[in-house]
């Protein structure tokens, strides 16, 4: 039993102590496994950590980045760049200039983030802390960037430093030759208070008006700043009385709204969300709960190169509002109404708000007045482009004439250079300076249309446009505007044409008004004016005034306000200048290539197509045959019928461009001299006779006998006679009785000749002494008199060129001999009186006063008076 107890106990204990070891492994390998745990987790940890650390720094780094381009788009050019090249960047019309820097906040491992601070349309900021040299940083950089960010001008300085703290304003005193800072003494910061708190309630009430919230607004909708920033600087002083205390909160409370701002040290600001506060010590500030790194101050000599840079750009005279201002968005073009009136803005009032310039029903009819070179072309030209980008031309149509020399009004007709021209636009009449006759044209045109209206009204039973635009609203019935630059002109004289001119234009003034017919006249010339003082009917329908600056007698007796306007502005007065009526406008530029180039084109694709370009006028330029429609219209009649052929003299001075024509048909006196002494004008007129006499008939079916007589007309008569070719026969001196006593002798056989006979006698009256001798049965003087008798009837013309009136009347038989041969004469340098007696009705002669390129022709069949007109120039 023991033995087996052993054994078993033996065995207890063997399988025991396996047991023991095996725990005893366990534990080891527990332990082991235990010691290991806390290194595996640490590196786990630390390597969360380093993750973790890398994104931050990464996000940090991103958020900078975004942060320094956010503050770079907030704060462009100059409200940011280094001082190194720095120069102004002025913000957009209608931007806001944005914060400015004042250094970086340095954040590690990220890239700096400029510090801005906020003051032009933002608010104020308050500078606070001991360290001179941090104010002397901060102050010249926060103003030098600002002035920057705005036009020349639009930010005034109020400066108050009763300690002499300096502060870093010394620097902007060249801004003060410009009126745009101001120094306030001590004592002296009460009154600048008060003013600012009337400034921010006048700016409220007028400007702003309820309308708008703040200016920024207002610039934002209307791209327009009328007023400037105010930025007072106040530095230190004593303890503010109550009144002052109470105005410098209402200034932080309601300044920032228009424009009003404060940068102040030592003096405390009430809290408001509009105050940055700014803490300075050396080198570095803190502003908000930033810390920053200030930048350099401004080096001074860019400061005060800047500024006085900008005084003298102000000191220049203010920057004309540009004449985008005058037009409307692009998707209003073209989209008013003329029936009643024609509205435009023509610049810009001291509110900023625009000045409109109306022509209706009252004020029918404009004035406009000033001096040379204050800028009346120009103001025709806002007015102009105003008008044609609000009414389409089926509403409105312009025909202008300007009586100075100069061609700037070319600009509205096609030109070689530009294709474009303004749609609107009928007529444009350049260097008409010695051509009245073009305005009475015109005035007779205007006239006539006035009529066309008037019977059109009757007929509908109206008596205003816009009842017959109601009653007919598929006819054409746009308002005209006729302008007339230096209509002085005009008037000048006391002939017949000022005489009609004016009867014109009284009665045009006084009964255009309800036909929709408004007259613009413009001159700068007192005289001018006086010339319409004259009839005070006519003056009195001119109740619009415009006068630019200096300009004499435009605006009522008592009114003076033209005299101390500055340049580039008007009085806008429709109250027939009375002082009540004034409105001072500045005026943009509008006559310059650039802005004026812009709207035509913009107009002129915008054009119906079936528009015609304005036909212009040029005093200067000579006509060519080749281009009149007259000439061009004109051909061979058809087989059969008979048609009495006519002869182009010279293009009359008219609104359209026209021929003279002298009608040759089978009767007496269908003759043409041309008299006086110039050559080529006489050539031109014979040749642009037998040229468009050779134009209505075949080859063969025409006769042209050429004589020339003065050498000096010899080029231009063989140039005729070669281009005429088999139609045309060479005479001179030596044939020309042979020529006579042909022609005349055949008057005297019965039956009418097949083809007709044109003779172009050149100088005619230097072969008297050969035509003084017999030619067969008669003298060739008699024979030439026979011929302008008795040819006519049989198809034979004479267009004969006489150098004088006395040596014409020598060839027609003597001083007392009959007339009535010559049914029409060309004079050239002769004077009226000359023609006198027979050759013209009444006595005295017709009102022609000669002068170069131009000649008078009076056709006794057709005219009442003598008609000017413009030969054709060279053909070649
Ligand atoms: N509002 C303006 N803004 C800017 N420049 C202007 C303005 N008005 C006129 N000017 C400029 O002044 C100059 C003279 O102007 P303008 O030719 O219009 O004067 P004017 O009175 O018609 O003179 P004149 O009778 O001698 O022709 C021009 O160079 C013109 O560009």
């Amino acid at each position: 039993m023991l033995a087996d107890a052993l054994g078993a106990t033996r065995t207890r204990s063997t399988s025991a102590g396996a047991e023991l070891t095996a725990a005893r492994d366990r534990l080891a390998r527990v332990r082991r496994a235990a010691a290991a745990v806390p290194e595996r987790v640490g590196a786990q940890r630390d390597r969360r950590l380093a993750e973790i650390d890398t994104r931050h720094a990464a996000r940090l780094a991103d958020l900078a980045r975004r942060a320094a381009d956010a503050a770079r788009r907030e704060a462009p050019g100059a409200a940011s760049a280094g001082w190194d090249g720095w120069a102004p960047t002025p913000a957009g019309r209608g931007e806001t200039p944005g914060s400015v820097r004042v250094g970086t906040v340095h954040i590690d491992g990220a890239e700096p983030v400029p510090a801005l601070v906020p003051l032009l349309d933002a608010g104020h900021v308050h500078l606070a802390g001991g360290d001179p040299q941090g104010y002397a940083t901060v102050v010249p950089a926060l103003l030098l960037r600002s002035v920057g960010r705005a036009d020349p001008g639009a930010v005034r300085l109020f400066g108050y430093d009763p300690e002499h703290l300096g502060g870093g304003l010394a620097g902007f005193a060249p801004l003060g030759t410009a009126g745009l800072l101001t120094f306030v003494g001590p004592g002296g910061l009460g009154r600048l208070l008060d003013d600012l708190v009337e400034q921010v309630r006048r700016i409220n009430e007028t400007v702003l008006a309820g309308e708008y919230r703040t200016l920024r607004e207002l610039a934002a909708a209307t791209g327009r700043r009328p007023e400037p920033w105010r930025v007072a600087v106040l530095l230190g002083g004593d303890e503010l009385s109550r009144h002052e205390r109470g105005q410098l909160d209402r200034v932080v409370r309601t300044g920032a709204a228009c424009g009003v701002h404060l940068v102040v040290r030592g003096i405390e600001l009430p809290d408001d969300p509009t105050v940055t506060r700014v803490l300075v010590g050396p080198g570095q500030a803190r502003v908000g709960d930033l810390a920053v790194t200030l930048d350099d101050a401004p080096p001074a000599a860019l400061v005060t190169d800047t500024c006085r840079g900008i005084a003298s750009r102000v000191n220049a005279g203010p920057a004309p509002t540009p004449f985008a201002d005058l037009l409307p968005p692009a998707d209003r073009m073209w989209r008013e109404d003329s029936a009643g009136g024609l509205t435009a803005p023509i610049g810009e009032g001291p509110h900023g708000r625009p000045v409109l310039l109306t022509l209706g029903d009252y004020p029918p009819h404009a004035l406009i007045g000033g001096p040379s070179g204050t800028g009346k072309t120009n103001l025709i030209f806002a007015w102009i482009g105003a008008l044609a980008a609000r009414y389409s031309p089926a509403e409105l149509e312009f025909y202008l004439l300007d009586f100075k020399e100069g061609v700037s009004f070319a600009r509205f007709a096609q030109g070689r250079r530009d294709p474009s021209w303004l749609p609107h636009m009928r007529l444009v009449g350049i260097n008409v300076n010695t051509d009245r006759e073009f305005g009475l044209a015109l005035l007779r045109f205007l006239a006539e249309e006035l009529r066309r209206r008037a019977d059109a009204a009757k007929k509908h039973e109206v008596t205003k446009l816009a009842e017959l635009r109601a009653v007919d609203p598929t006819g054409h019935w746009p308002r005209i505007v006729a302008v007339v630059d230096e209509f002085q002109a005009l008037l000048a004289g006391r002939d017949v044409v000022a005489r009609e001119a004016a009867d014109l234009l009284e009665d045009l003034a006084r009964r255009g008004r309800s036909q929709g017919i408004h007259l613009v006249l413009a001159s700068q010339d007192v005289r001018g004016i006086e010339a319409l003082w004259g009839r005070p009917a006519l003056v009195a329908q001119f109740t619009l005034r415009i006068a630019l600056p200096k300009a004499l007698r435009i605006l009522a007796e008592r009114n003076d306000a033209a005299q101390s306007l500055p340049r580039h502005h008007a009085v806008i007065n429709a109250e027939s200048g009375l002082v009540e009526g004034n409105q001072v406008a500045r005026i943009p530029s509008a006559s310059d290539w650039e802005s004026w180039s812009d709207l035509q084109h913009r107009l002129w694709r915008m054009r119906p197509q079936d528009a015609a370009p304005a036909r212009l006028f040029d005093g200067d330029a000579v006509p060519r045959l080749a281009d009149a429609p007259d000439f061009r219209g004109l051909n061979p009649p058809e087989e059969g019928v008979p048609r009495s052929p006519v002869a182009l003299l010279g293009e009359i001075i008219d609104v359209q461009a026209r021929s003279a024509v002298l009608r040759l048909p089978r009767a007496p006196g269908r003759n043409l001299a041309v008299i006086g002494t110039r050559v080529d004008e006489a050539c031109a007129v014979l040749d642009a006779a037998a040229r468009s006499l050779a134009r209505q008939h075949r080859p063969g079916e025409a006769r042209f006998s050429i004589a020339c007589l003065d050498p000096d007309a010899d080029p231009a008569a063989r140039e005729l006679y070669a281009d005429l070719a088999d139609d045309a026969s060479w005479y001179d001196e030596e044939t020309l009785p042979e020529l006579m006593a042909e022609v005349g002798d055949s008057l005297g056989s019965p039956g009418v000749p097949s083809v007709p006979h044109y003779l172009l006698l050149y100088a005619v009256d230097a072969a008297a002494g050969q035509l003084a001798a017999r030619a067969g049965r008669r003298t060739g003087l008699e024979q030439l008199r026979r011929i302008l008798h008795d040819g006519p009837e049989r198809r034979t013309h004479v267009l004969g060129w006489w150098r004088g009136v006395a040596r014409m009347r020598v060839d027609l038989g003597g001083a007392g001999a009959r007339t009535d041969q010559i049914g029409a004469w060309v004079a050239l340098d002769v004077q009226g009186a000359e023609l006198g007696s027979s050759l013209y009705p009444g006595t005295g002669g017709p009102d022609w006063y000669p002068r170069p390129w131009r000649g008078l022709f009076f056709d006794r069949a057709v005219h009442r008076t003598g008609q000017v007109i413009i030969p054709y120039g060279p053909t070649r």
